[in-house]
This record gives structure tokens, C-alpha cells and sequence, in this order.
């Protein structure tokens, strides 16, 4: 049996093919590579270069593979993008995905693993980390987008011979162990990247998005999560349902938060250097503070995480990022 990737040249996407093949699967991928790279794709993954809404190249596939899981990644992830074009994310994250459930469900593919979201929550009321129970009230399109998923597959279990899990990630970065992937994007916005390459001297500065939250230094709070404990926990839950288990949304975080201020001391001492940070406005859809309660994963799960360690990330995020520029320097 195989496992069909969406979104396989992506970030996350590329470190789950590389997972699933170190686990001994059979690994599909297909990617329209919008964001994604060809290059981050395992070569001993089977590459489909389209689009998951395409539903004649998704019969194709299920046709000419034995898939038994599809674990979903491909979509879109910057919030305040989202805030800027809502409708290119509904598009994006919700109406393809709906394409693609549909297609999982002709083809009788019993078994999805979806990646959500923390943003599913926006800002829980009580500044404490948050159960899977707590209320969901998004804050940003992005989050909006990812939760309509989640009842979409919710909905679709109920009628249907589908298992789904959800995975909540929360702040996700670092790189692959054995340095075979990272974060790519030479756009990328979140926090850790942008840090690194200003500590690297790839960007000239950076900006600390909002100073003025209630929180104990005032810049934003986030749980960060190497990528590698993440795509273990996919791993999990793909083997939880092939033996039976029942769909399931799970907090994919550490339990620990830092603020964006704790983030960059920590860059600048991993990397042993100051770099220029400007202090700017609030960034539009940003919750003040979002840490995970990981119970459930771990119970339901058996997730152990091995890489909680906020100086290892940003030490595994700083080992890409310079081997991208050794690479683009070639
Ligand atoms: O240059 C930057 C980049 C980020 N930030 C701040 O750092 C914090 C983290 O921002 P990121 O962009 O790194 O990540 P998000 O919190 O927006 O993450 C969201 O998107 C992720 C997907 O990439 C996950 O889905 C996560 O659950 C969801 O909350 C925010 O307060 C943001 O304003 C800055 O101050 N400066």
C-alpha cells in the first residue's frame, strides 16, 4: 500500500515524504509546485506535477497506485495573506480540498490525515495552553479556511467509510535531522526563518510585528515545533487508523511558549551575533498567544516528541539556511 502527499515539495510535505520513506512506505506525491520544489522531492517517491482539484489526474492516480492514505498538505499558510485575500484562501485551502476529500471518497480511500491548524483556535480565552475542547474562533481567513476543512471531514466520516485525523500544528521550523530538507521558500514570512536569514546577513533587518499585546513582554506568544517531531506524529496517526482508530483532531505543539523578543535572543545566541530589528505595527490576524496542550496527541497518538528544544530548532533552521546559500552560491 502507498501513501498519496499533497503538497509533497512543500516545507512540511518534503519532510514527510523523507519520514514515510525512512518507515519503509511506498510514497505518491503530488505537488503543482506553486511553492513547492521539484528538488525537495525524495527521488524514490513517484511525482504527479498537478493540481489535487484536477479530478481526472486524481482518478489517474488512484488508478495507477494502491493508495490507502493520502496525508494532506498542499495549500496555502501565511495569515496575514489570508487577511489580504480571503477568497484566494477559501479557494485554495477549503474548495480544494472538498475537490479532493470527493475524490479520496470515489476512490475508497479510507484513511486522511489533514494539516491544521493552531490558528483554528485564534485566542483562546484563558492564556493557558489549549485542549482540542476549547472553542474554535479563528481570527484570520487562514484559520477560518483550515477549520471548514476540518467539518468538511468531520461531516464526510459520519457518512462515509472514511477515518481522518487532524493535525493543529502550531509554530513549525528547523530542518530535517539528516539534512536532506528545511524551509525553502525564499518568501517565507514565518518568525524563525526570517530570523536566521537576518542573522546570516541574507536580509538587511526585520520586523518585530506589535509590541503592545497583553502578554508578559508585550510581542506575541507561540508554541515552536521542530518539523521533525511534527511529520512523526503524521506517522502516528497514519498507523493509529490502519489499526482501527477513529478520526481524531490533535494539538501538534510542545506546551511551552515564547515571545517573538524570547525568539530572537535565542537566534542571536545560537548564532552568536546581534542583527537589526525594527519595531513595527501589529501584523493583521495574529493572536496574542497560542501554546498547545499536547495530552491527547501523545495519549491518543503514542507521540513522543524528540526535538523540544527551542536553541535546536533555531540551530537546525540556521544549518539550512546556510546551506542554501552555499548551494545558491554554486
Ligand atoms: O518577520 C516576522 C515574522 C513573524 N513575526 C511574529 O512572529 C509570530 C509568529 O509568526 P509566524 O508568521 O512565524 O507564524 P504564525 O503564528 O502566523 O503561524 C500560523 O501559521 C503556521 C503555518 O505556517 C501555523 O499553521 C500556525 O499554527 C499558525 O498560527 C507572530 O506574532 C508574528 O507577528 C514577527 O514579529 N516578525
Amino acid at each position: 500500500m502507498a501513501v498519496l502527499v499533497t503538497g509533497g515539495g512543500g516545507y512540511i510535505g518534503s519532510h514527510m515524504v523523507w519520514a514515510l520513506l525512512d518507515a519503509g512506505e511506498q510514497v505518491v506525491v503530488i505537488d503543482r509546485l506553486s511553492t513547492g520544489f521539484r528538488w525537495a522531492i525524495a527521488p524514490e517517491a513517484r511525482f504527479y506535477e498537478g493540481d489535487i482539484a484536477d479530478t481526472v489526474l486524481m482518478r489517474q492516480i488512484f488508478s495507477e497506485n494502491e493508495i490507502d492514505s493520502i496525508i494532506h498538505f498542499a495549500g496555502s499558510i501565511v495569515v496575514p495573506e489570508s487577511v489580504a485575500d480571503p477568497l484566494g484562501y477559501y479557494e485554495n485551502n477549503t474548495v480544494k480540498s472538498r475537490s479532493l476529500i470527493a475524490s479520496a471518497v470515489e476512490a475508497g480511500i479510507p484513511h486522511f490525515v489533514f494539516s491544521s491548524t493552531a490558528a483554528v483556535y485564534g485566542t483562546p480565552e484563558v492564556l493557558e495552553p489549549v485542549t482540542e475542547s476549547v472553542s474554535l474562533k479563528p481570527e484570520s481567513p487562514y484559520g477560518s479556511s483550515k477549520l471548514m476543512t476540518e467539518i468538511m471531514l468531520r461531516d464526510t466520516a459520519n457518512a462515509h467509510d472514511f477515518t481522518y485525523t487532524a493535525l493543529r500544528y502550531f509554530n513549525v521550523a528547523g530542518a530535517d535531522p539528516k539534512g536532506r530538507s528545511g524551509q525553502s521558500s525564499a518568501l517565507a514570512t514565518h518568525l524563525i526563518k526570517v530570523a536566521c536569514a537576518t542573522a546570516l546577513g541574507k536580509r538587511q533587518s526585520m520586523s518585530v510585528f506589535g509590541t503592545d499585546y497583553p502578554t508578559p513582554d508585550g510581542t506575541c506568544v507561540r508554541d515552536y515545533i521542530h518539523v521533525w517531531d511534527l511529520v512523526q506524529a503524521h506517522l502516528k496517526a497514519l498507523q493509529r487508523m490502519r489499526a482501527g482508530g477513529g478520526s481524531l483532531a490533535a494539538n501538534c505543539g510542545y506546551g511551552h511558549g515564547f515571545s517573538v523578543l524570547e525568539v530572537l535572543d535565542a537566534v542571536r545566541k545560537v548564532h552568536g551575533s546581534d542583527f537589526p530589528v525594527t519595531f513595527a505595527e501589529r501584523r493583521a490576524g495574529d493572536p496574542a498567544m497560542i501554546v498547545a496542550n499536547p495530552a491527547l496527541a501523545r495519549q491518543e497518538l503514542g507521540w513522543v516528541p524528540e526535538y523540544d528544544d527551542l536553541n535546536g530548532i533555531i540551530r537546525s533552521a540556521l544549518d539550512w539556511e546556510q546551506h542554501l546559500m552555499r548551494k545558491n552560491a554554486h
